[in-house]
């Protein structure tokens, strides 16, 4: 098993899907490095917040594929093996309420792996809302995984890959392939592996592109479990999306904080610098995109405590796209709400609250103005995004928030 990685992944996987379907289960197999805070929620059996773990894939040299694929660690006599890559995955949570998490890790995943459990009929309603979620964010790389097949008999797992391959007709999973599994017994995930080195490329970067990076956490220096020699400042942890960040480099967090004066409260970009940077584990002079990485700030540990930066945007000062208070954005809605028979989806109307997912940040917003095909929302937390940002739209139905479509910024 795979136990620390000393490089910085390349590219983010999704783990998505039902709840309780696998996908902790599978990440573990993948890989053996783990935030402290995952095994926190592992204890609480769900993922509130998105775990991550790396895990390093290797060739063994004079073996054929499947099984020249492997996440075994170089044994100890040393016999060699060439590393594929390293990847990240991102592990979504499959719980119903947290439908917001997932569609912000959506915003950093790369491609993405469907789970779905051979014990029960499918879909699920969060693997057919995930699967829709994949869909209207633009992620097309996607390889199924049907798990738990040591739980079925032979004809049961036929009957259940056939309803896969029914379900995913028409969507953007359509030409995904399905690969029966066990997580827990580690049964075929060889295959798995082949299957996402063909199908989820790592994409092609730019360096020279403006740096972004989207933030998913932030907190005080004092956080337990974590190393950060010899810094005062507070951490944001996150993802960076395009361009590199460098150890030293100035940096702008957006949309900042808001700050009062005069009576008026106002939202301002925060400035500050990059005082150490870490990724893959490690301490490192620059990040690029791929995986989870934590930088080191020059702020005071009071700013970013308690996730206080989360869904901010962070990038080199004065390239990074506006905040926006309000916006107009174009609506496509879908047919039906996922996930239930009967639901179709009404227009949206002036005054219904929305909530919106832009980036890696969740807000909710009024609506002020609803035309057929476009809405403009004023925000309770101001967001920074460029025009073109692809937002997720969901409405109030019943108890909880569901999907109902998807917005391009205008
Ligand atoms: N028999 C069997 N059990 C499995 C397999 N994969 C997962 N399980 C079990 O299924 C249960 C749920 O697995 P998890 O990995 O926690 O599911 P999850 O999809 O991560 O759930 P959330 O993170 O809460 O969305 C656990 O009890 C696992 O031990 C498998 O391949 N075979």
């Amino acid at each position: 098993m795979v136990t620390k990685n000393p490089q910085q992944p390349e590219v983010n996987i999704g783990l998505v899907g039902h709840v309780d379907h696998g996908k902790t289960t599978l990440v573990q197999a993948l890989s053996g490095s783990w935030t402290d805070q995952h095994s926190e929620e592992m204890k609480r059996g769900i993922s509130i917040r998105l775990g991550y773990a790396d895990a390093t894939f290797r060739q063994i040299p004079g073996v054929d594929a499947p099984e020249c694929y492997t996440v075994e660690e170089e044994t100890e006599d040393g016999t060699e093996t060439d590393v594929l890559r390293t990847v990240s995955f991102v592990d979504a949570p499959g719980h119903e309420t947290l439908m917001a998490t997932m569609l912000s890790g959506a915003a950093i995943m790369d491609g993405a792996v469907l789970l779905v459990s051979a014990t029960e009929e499918v879909p699920q309603a969060q693997t057919a809302e995930h699967l829709m979620a994949l869909d209207i964010i633009g992620i097309e790389n996607i390889v199924i995984a049907q798990n738990k097949v040591d739980l079925v008999d032979r004809e049961r797992a036929i009957e259940n890959y056939e309803q896969i391959q029914e379900f995913v007709k028409g969507t953007v999973a359509e030409d995904a392939p399905i690969v029966p599994i066990s997580a827990q017994q580690e049964v075929n995930l060889d295959v798995l592996i082949e299957a996402i080195e063909n199908e989820i490329p790592t994409p092609e970067r730019d360096e020279s592109e403006d740096s972004r990076m989207f933030v998913a956490r932030s907190f005080d220096i004092n956080r337990p479990g974590t190393t950060w020699d010899g810094l005062m400042g507070g951490v944001i942890g996150g993802s960076v999306v395009a361009g590199k960040l460098e150890d030293g480099e100035e940096l702008e967090l957006r949309p900042g904080r808001e700050v009062e004066e005069e009576g008026q409260t106002e939202w301002r970009s925060i400035t500050t610098e990059i005082r150490s940077l870490q990724a893959g584990g490690n301490m490192v002079d620059e990040v690029r995109p791929g995986g989870l990485c934590g930088v080191g700030t020059g702020l005071d540990p009071s700013v970013t405590k308690g996730d206080a930066l989360a869904g901010q945007v962070a990038g080199k000062p004065g390239t990074l796209p506006p905040t926006r208070e309000q916006f107009t954005m174009d609506v496509e809605l879908l047919d039906r709400v996922v996930g239930s028979e009967d639901d179709s989806v009404d227009e949206i109307s002036t005054g219904e609250p929305l909530m919106l997912t832009v980036g890696t940040a969740t807000t909710v917003g009024a609506v002020t103005s609803a035309r057929s095909g476009e809405a403009e929302v004023k925000l309770k937390r101001p967001v920074c995004a460029a025009e073109g940002a692809k937002i997720a739209i969901n409405r109030r139905v019943g108890a909880r928030w569901r999907l109902i479509g998807i917005g391009t910024l205008k």
